[in-house]
């Protein structure tokens, strides 16, 4: 392992090109939520202090572990749910505070949710013109007509819900919600009830179409691929409250909490001393992006695909597992010390366990945590992989 080889190919945080995000903006935001909490029990809020806004065109995606409160937030921002302080304002009017609440009907705003919800005894056409009733017919057909060229529906118009697979259902819903030019389109998991392929083909379609017909979108997801394949900006959420709320880049590469850091992608987290304009740790010097003083105790963020193997006789790691993934071969591998990281190569690179390697680390992006007694514990398990000193 050489210290050199990591602090030469870093690249400091100041330097890099990635736009980091305000949660709030008072600029043309279509929704805003200002220091939202929802209850379901007087003494234990749901969420706590949500504030992020989100503009005209945008699409969000609200990411993070079962229970975290973004179903919470969804319902709050529809109406279904009463906000117990903070205030959510949506094309500039207050819709919901402590004292108001205005009604879901009121809002314009569409839904889509898992089970779809189409009407089983009406056609497909039907379902899309179910709102429109106040339009006349050739209206109400040309918007029709519209929508189903649109969501790749033409000639499914005469179906019912039952005759449709999974993916035709969602995009009936969908075509649905948009018929009603809703200011803000609400998707809670749309896409989970459709297995991965159609899943995949569903995301790419409905971000061509939500950009389209530049309908301002907020999408619901514990699945940060799925997040960051659609999102304008993320909302990461953790225990009810807002850890960050940034571009998809950004949470990635430079994300503000070990959780956020840990949940977005498998992560390792290196313990490391200041020394004045670097951070040494076992796997080499870091750029000190904080300008923190030097003695301080700090964990350093890496991520798999940031640290390669150089088989080297003698040298002090270890290979200690390897995990087939097709595209990659993610390395475990022990430090001389004992701490455990890992590595991202190509499917071809195969290397048994036990053999003795140098790492080659190339950070694009430092992430710096401080070392606390708390800061093992803070990632939840789920998905990723992280171990931390
Ligand atoms: N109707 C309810 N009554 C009481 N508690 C509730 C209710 N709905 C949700 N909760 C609680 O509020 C918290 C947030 O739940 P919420 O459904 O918003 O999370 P979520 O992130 O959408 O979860 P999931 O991904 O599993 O749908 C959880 O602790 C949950 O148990």
């Amino acid at each position: 392992m050489n210290g050199s080889d990591t602090g030469e190919q870093l690249v400091k945080n100041e330097e890099t090109a990635l736009a980091t995000a305000e949660p709030t903006s008072n600029g043309s935001a279509v929704l805003e939520l200002r220091d939202v909490s929802c209850a379901y029990e007087a003494t234990r809020p749901a969420v706590e202090d949500i504030s992020f806004s989100v503009q005209q065109g945008e699409i969000l995606c609200l990411l993070g572990p079962s229970g975290c409160g973004k179903t919470t937030i969804l319902r709050a921002i529809a109406g279904f749910e009463r906000v117990t302080t903070g205030t959510i304002t949506l094309s500039g009017r207050l819709v919901s505070s402590r004292d108001t609440l205005v009604p879901t009907e009121q809002r314009h705003i569409g839904m889509v949710f898992q089970e779809y919800a189409l009407f089983p005894h009406l056609r497909v056409d039907k379902n899309i013109a179910f709102g429109l009733n106040h339009l006349s017919r050739p209206q109400q057909r040309a918007i029709v007509g519209d929508l189903l060229a649109l969501t790749g529906l033409r000639g499914l118009e005469h179906r019912y819900p039952h005759e449709l697979s999974g993916g035709q259902q969602q995009r009936v819903a969908l075509a649905r919600a948009l018929a009603l030019r809703p200011v803000l389109l609400l998707l809670d998991e749309p896409f989970s009830n459709l297995d991965p392929d159609m899943a995949s083909r569903m995301r790419q379609d409905l971000h061509a179409l939500l950009r389209q017909t530049k309908t301002t979108a907020i999408l619901v997801t514990h699945d940060h691929d799925e997040a960051f394949s659609m999102a304008d900006h993320v909302a990461v959420l953790n225990r009810g409250r807002l850890e960050q709320f940034d571009t998809p880049e950004a949470i990635y590469h430079l994300p503000t909490t070990p959780f956020v850091a840990d949940f977005v992608g498998q992560a390792d987290f290196v313990s490391g001393v200041v020394d004045n304009h670097v951070v040494t740790t076992e796997l080499g010097d870091f750029p000190n992006t904080q300008k923190l003083a030097t003695g301080t105790k700090v964990v350093v963020m890496i991520r798999p695909d940031d640290i390669h193997i150089v088989p080297t006789k003698g040298a002090n790691a270890r290979i200690v597992a390897r995990q087939f993934k097709g595209s990659e071969n993610v390395y475990t591998i022990r430090l001389a010390s004992g701490q455990i990281v890992h590595s991202s190569e190509s499917s071809l690179s195969i290397y048994q366990a036990g053999t003795a390697i140098a790492l080659r680390v190339v950070a694009t992006h430092t992430v710096l945590f401080p070392q606390s007694p708390e800061s093992p514990a803070e990632p939840e398990s789920h998905d990723g992989n992280a171990s931390i000193p």
